[in-house]
């Protein structure tokens, strides 16, 4: 079902040195399509196989690409720092958290600082994750917020959130859902967050973005997005990432 391909004019001789355009080696994994499997699940699973991001996910042992996404908005950014009380919403399967696990608690054991606490939650069960802690639960529930506090033992310095709703296939739809999650996110955040913390999360470009800019402004000093190279170029994501919290008094 899956065979690597040697393009037009490719050696075949696996020296890999063909470098001349018209003898290109093309050496895409490309998926036969079976029955009973649509051509959209052979296309995905085709992009999968050659993704680099997925490979390298797959050699470094992280649990998705996903984590990738992360590590470039912390690099840019800075708020997975030593100690840091980090709450990780829709968690699954990982990658965020393995990540957060490795700056915020190996780093910090390191340097002789204090060991920091991540959080993740999500609707699915997660395999555990050393130095982190997970649990099922759907944020949305009236009393998430301070379900999260008790098990923190307290205020967040960081909430982030990869959040996708499960896709309709309809543009507009998938759309205007993506950004409710992210909206009920921030509300999330303002009750979770201590003064000073982050928010980030993930959003999709276009019509809704405006309002929860807006509603961000309003409560965090600096609001900027960032759309990491881990990040499908295809794909309207990018993410939000809002520094400062104001605090409740900001309400
Ligand atoms: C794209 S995945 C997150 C990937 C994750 N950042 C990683 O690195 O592995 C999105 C997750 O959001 C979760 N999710 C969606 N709605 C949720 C909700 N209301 N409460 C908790 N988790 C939710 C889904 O179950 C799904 O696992």
């Amino acid at each position: 079902m899956v065979k690597k391909t040697s393009g037009a004019g490719g050696s075949g001789s696996g020296s890999g040195k063909n470098n001349s355009g018209r003898g290109q080696r093309d050496l895409r994994v490309r998926v036969k399509t079976a029955r009973g499997r649509k051509l959209s699940s052979t296309l995905w699973l085709e992009r999968q196989l050659n993704d680099p991001y997925v490979q390298r996910a797959k050699a470094e042992g992280y649990r998705g690409r996903a984590a990738f996404k992360i590590s470039e908005i912390d690099d840019k950014f800075r708020f997975l720092v030593p100690g840091a009380r980090v709450v990780d919403l829709g968690c699954a399967p990982g990658g965020w958290c393995q990540i957060a696990a490795r700056r915020v608690n190996a780093l910090g054991e390191k340097q002789g600082k204090k060991v920091g606490s991540i959080l993740g939650v999500d609707l699915q069960e997660v395999e555990p994750i050393a130095g982190c802690e997970l649990h099922v639960l759907d944020f949305l529930e009236d009393d998430a917020d301070q379900k999260v506090k008790n098990w923190l033992g307290g205020q967040a310095d960081v909430v982030m959130s990869d959040m996708a709703a499960s896709a309709s296939g309809h543009k507009q739809t998938d759309h205007i859902r993506i950004m409710a999650l992210c909206e009920a996110a921030a509300y999330f955040a303002f009750d979770v967050l201590s003064p000073g913390g982050t928010f980030v999360a993930k959003v999709l470009a276009g019509g809704a973005e405006a309002d929860l800019q807006k509603v961000l402004k309003q409560n965090f000093t600096k609001v900027q997005h960032f759309k990491p190279g881990a990040s499908r170029a295809d794909s309207s994501e990018k993410f939000v990432v809002a520094t400062g919290f104001r605090g409740l008094e900001a309400e």
